[in-house]
């Protein structure tokens, strides 16, 4: 892990009308698995669609790799890193899995800050670099199979590998498992604990059992505030982090 942050946050806010969602919030994020988590309401969502750069912040500064992303939106900061998946799926239902992947993939390969003077990448590299992710998040079913076919815990495994094809540094993901059966969750989460090897990797979830196991880092958040950061032991140990949010669920 170097010194230097993949993402740094500096007095970051957002405020919605009297709401103020997230309250200056100050946090650098480097390369382990951070995971923010908080009650209802905590600031978590806008939070992450800061980061992300689908909302733009009222107040403060961010940093992606030393440069200011602040005024940035979404596709930029791809450009700069950053990569998202959504919690609504985001597929081409009809095309087959490793169509959708390969599509991200010839995206990227299309963005206009590439070297000018390098080809595109040939259609075998492409594929290649497709197979690659696929095999990455451990995508074992038929590839061919058109993705509205595919269960929901292999459809969320396609999006992570479409979020992987810019080759992110570092890699959100809000609430991968959301609504999926048990044993697809853990499917997703086996995926993601491998990925955060390659990756940083931010995750936003409310499964705090899987997420004190798998993080580096915890990130609690409450009322738009950081409340506590740090290892997850550490963390949870905080009586003002149990009395806010974890009481009873730490032991
Ligand atoms: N678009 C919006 N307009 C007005 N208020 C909003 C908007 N988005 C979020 N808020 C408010 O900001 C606060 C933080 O919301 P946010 O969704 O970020 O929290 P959260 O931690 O993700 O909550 P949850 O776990 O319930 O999804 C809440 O009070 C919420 O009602």
């Amino acid at each position: 892990m170097t010194d230097d942050p993949i993402v740094r946050c500096t007095d970051l806010r957002k405020e919605f009308a009297a709401v103020t969602a997230v309250d200056d919030l100050t946090i650098d994020i480097h390369d382990e698995f951070t995971s923010v988590i908080g009650p209802n309401g905590a600031g978590k969502t806008t939070t992450f669609n800061l980061l992300a750069g689908t909302l733009s912040p009222t107040a403060g500064r961010m940093e992606l790799n030393g440069t200011d992303v602040t005024a940035k939106g979404p596709e930029s900061r791809v450009h700069h890193g950053l990569s998202r998946t959504y919690q609504i799926t985001n597929l081409f239902d009809e095309l087959p899995a490793f169509e959708n992947v390969r599509l991200a993939v010839q995206a990227v390969s299309d963005v206009p800050y590439a070297n000018v003077f390098a080809d595109a990448l040939s259609d075998q590299e492409i594929n290649r670099r497709t197979t690659e992710i696929l095999d990455l998040v451990g995508f074992e079913e038929d590839r061919t199979t058109a993705a509205e076919n595919l269960s929901q815990g292999y459809k969320r495994l396609l999006e992570i590998a479409i979020a992987l094809a810019p080759e992110p540094d570092v890699l959100l993901l809000d609430e991968p498992t959301a609504g999926l059966a048990v044993d697809k969750k853990e499917l997703v989460f086996d995926v993601v604990g491998d990925l955060a090897d390659e990756y940083a990797v931010v995750l936003i979830e409310h499964k705090l059992d899987v997420v004190r196991d798998m993080s580096d880092r915890l990130v609690v958040m409450h009322n738009g505030q950081v409340l506590d950061s740090g290892p997850p032991e550490e963390t949870l140990s905080n009586p003002e982090v149990q009395e806010a949010y974890l009481r009873g669920v730490t032991s």
